[in-house]
């Protein structure tokens, strides 16, 4: 079993519900043990700015996925939930995003891992160094660089869990 990590955003409708959704559908089917969520973060649109702000959330699990078809499995989530392509860092029901996949590096034009703009996000740095503290990526320890990071993130829910039983 290898841990993996996950970044979740959401822009449009019940960004929250998106959110807990898409965790309840990636934990739900059995494949991805869950280990660990942090907070609901209101963040400011990045890369493209003319949209409305994210809600963005971490999660840890354990999977024996190989990273293609974890991939995969990221995607059908967010066909789960509806979303429709937009544009590049377009608005978004629900982007499903893998961080990390143990300490594998993984660099096909379809799947990069450590994700290419992890170290550049606070969205995901804040949320992943709160459930991974002592976490290190491609050398770079990902606490150190959120708190690199000026911006203060506003915490608007706790942590989602799954269902108990
Ligand atoms: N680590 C990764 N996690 C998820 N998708 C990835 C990853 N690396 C590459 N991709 C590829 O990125 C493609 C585009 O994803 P998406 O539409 O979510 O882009 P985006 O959200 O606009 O930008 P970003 O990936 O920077 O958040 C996906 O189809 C997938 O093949
Ligand atoms: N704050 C924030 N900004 C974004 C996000 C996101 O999840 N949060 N996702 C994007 C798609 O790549 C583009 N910009």
């Amino acid at each position: 079993m290898i841990e993996v990590g996950f970044g979740l955003g959401s822009n449009v409708g019940d960004k929250q519900g998106n959110i807990s959704r898409a965790l309840g559908v990636l934990f739900g089917a059995g494949a991805i043990g869950f280990l660990a969520a942090s907070s609901f973060y209101r963040t400011p649109p990045w890369g493209y700015e003319d949209q409305d702000w994210f809600v963005n959330a971490c999660a840890v699990g354990r999977t024996a996925l190989l990273p293609d078809a974890l991939l995969a499995r990221a995607k059908q989530v967010e066909e789960a939930l509806g979303r429709e392509k937009t544009f590049r860092w377009g608005p978004r029901l629900i982007d499903v995003d893998i961080l990390y996949y143990g300490d594998r590096e993984v660099a096909e034009p379809e799947l990069a891992i450590p994700h290419r703009e992890l170290f550049n996000r606070a969205f995901v740095l804040k949320p992943l160094a709160e459930i991974r503290p002592e976490l290190v990526l491609s050398g770079r320890s990902v606490a150190a660089e959120a708190d690199r990071k000026d911006e203060a993130l506003e915490i608007v829910a706790p942590p989602w869990r799954p269902a108990a039983g």
